[in-house]
C-alpha cells in the first residue's frame, strides 16, 4: 500500500511557527599569525570548531517558503572564513565568537540574536630540549576548551553575554578518594569504601556577568573597541587558564568524601577567585573501575588495601551536576 501527505498551508490547524534559528555548524578553520621572536619565525596557531546561528524575521522561510530573508548558511561560513583572516580577536575565541555575531547582526537588518559557539582544539607547542618549538605543534589530547555567546540586538548597539569553559578533560587519581556513610536500603549492594579510584571527563561551564555591550557604527560595522574593552574586563583567557589549574588541583589534591563534594569545592574556588564569573556548572561521570575479583585463584584483590587490578566499566557510569552560583 502506498500512502502520500499533502502539506499545504490550509491544513496547518492551530499550529504555528513557535521557534525558528538556523546557520551553519562544525565550521571547521585553522588560522596561522606569522610573527617571528628573538630573530626566529613564530606562530601562533588556532583550530576552531565554530557554529554561528541567528535569528530575527526569518519566520516566513519557514511559513511561506520566501528565502528572501534567508542569509545562506554557506555564506555564515563565508563570513566566519573572512573574520578568521580579518578579525584582531582571532586567537581569542570568546571574542571572535562574539565579534562574528556582531557582524552578522551588523550587517543585516532583519537579523536580531545571532548565538555563536566554538571550540578549540588544543594544539601545544612541542618542545624541544624544553624549549618551545616557534611553528611546531602537537595535539595535547581530546579535550576542548568551549565557548558559548549570545548577542542581541537592541535599540542602541548590541549586548552580548558569555559563557565558557571545557569539555573531555580526562582525570584519575588513585587514592584520595572515598564514598561511605551513603543511603544503606535493600537496593544497596554497593559497599562502603575508604580508598577507591576516581576517574571523570570533566565538563566545566562558567557564565560570565553581564551583558556586556558592543558597538556598532551608524552603517552597521563593528567597533572593534568595544570588544576589547569586554575582551580586557572579563579577562576570558586568565579565567580560562585558571578554571583549568583549580579543577585539576582540587581534583588531585582533595581527600574527596565523594564527587559531589569535590564538585563544590572546585566551583566555589572558581566563583571565589573571579568576581566576573556569575556561576559555574560542572557534570562530572563518575567512571567506575572496579577491582577484579580474583578469589578464584585465592587472591585478595578487593580490599581497598589490596584491590590493584581493576576493570573500566565503560557503562553505567555515575553522573553528578552541580552548579555553584553566588549570593
Ligand atoms: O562519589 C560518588 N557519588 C555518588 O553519588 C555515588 N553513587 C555510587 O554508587 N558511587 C558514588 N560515588
Amino acid at each position: 500500500m502506498t500512502s502520500t501527505t499533502t502539506i499545504s498551508s490550509t491544513n496547518s490547524g492551530s499550529a504555528h511557527l513557535a521557534g525558528a534559528r538556523y546557520g551553519k555548524d562544525k565550521v571547521r578553520v585553522l588560522r596561522v599569525v606569522r610573527g617571528e621572536k628573538d630573530g626566529r619565525r613564530w606562530h601562533d596557531v588556532v583550530e576552531y570548531n565554530v557554529c554561528a546561528l541567528v535569528e530575527g524575521e526569518i519566520a516566513t522561510s519557514f511559513t511561506q517558503a520566501d528565502n528572501s530573508v534567508v542569509v545562506a548558511t554557506d555564506s555564515i561560513k563565508n563570513m566566519v572564513y573572512y573574520l578568521a583572516k580579518t578579525s584582531p580577536f582571532i586567537l581569542q575565541p570568546e571574542t571572535f565568537a562574539l565579534h562574528v555575531g556582531s557582524f552578522l547582526l551588523g550587517r543585516y537588518a532583519h537579523l536580531s540574536k545571532a548565538f555563536v559557539d566554538v571550540e578549540v582544539l588544543r594544539w601545544e607547542r612541542i618542545a624541544i630540549d624544553g624549549e618551545a618549538h616557534g611553528h611546531a605543534f602537537w595535539r595535547d589530547g581530546e579535550e576542548k576548551r568551549v565557548v558559548k555567546t549570545e548577542i542581541v540586538k537592541k535599540e542602541k548597539g548590541l549586548e552580548g553575554s558569555v559563557k565558557a569553559g571545557l569539555v573531555d578533560l580526562l582525570v584519575l587519581k588513585s587514592t584520595g578518594s572515598a564514598f561511605e556513610n551513603f543511603v544503606r536500603d535493600e537496593f544497596t549492594t554497593l559497599i562502603e569504601v575508604n580508598d577507591r579510584i576516581f576517574s571523570t571527563a570533566v565538563d566545566l561551564e562558567y557564565t560570565f556577568a553581564g551583558p556586556v555591550s558592543i558597538s556598532l557604527t551608524p552603517d552597521g560595522k563593528v567597533v572593534e573597541e568595544s570588544l576589547t574593552k569586554v575582551k580586557d574586563a572579563l579577562a576570558f583567557d586568565t579565567v580560562a587558564k585558571r578554571a583549568r589549574e583549580i579543577t585539576l588541583c582540587t581534583f588531585a589534591e582533595d581527600e574527596s568524601a565523594s564527587v559531589q563534594a569535590t564538585l563544590y569545592k572546585m566551583g566555589v574556588t572558581i566563583v571565589g577567585e573571579f568576581k566576573q564569573v556569575e556561576e559555574v556548572r560542572y557534570a562530572l561521570p563518575n567512571k567506575h573501575y572496579v577491582p577484579v575479583d580474583m578469589k578464584y585463584i585465592n587472591i585478595d584483590n578487593s580490599s581497598p588495601a589490596n584491590a590493584e587490578v581493576f576493570v573500566p566499566l565503560a557503562a553505567p557510569s555515575g553522573l553528578i551536576r552541580g552548579v555553584v552560583g553566588r549570593k
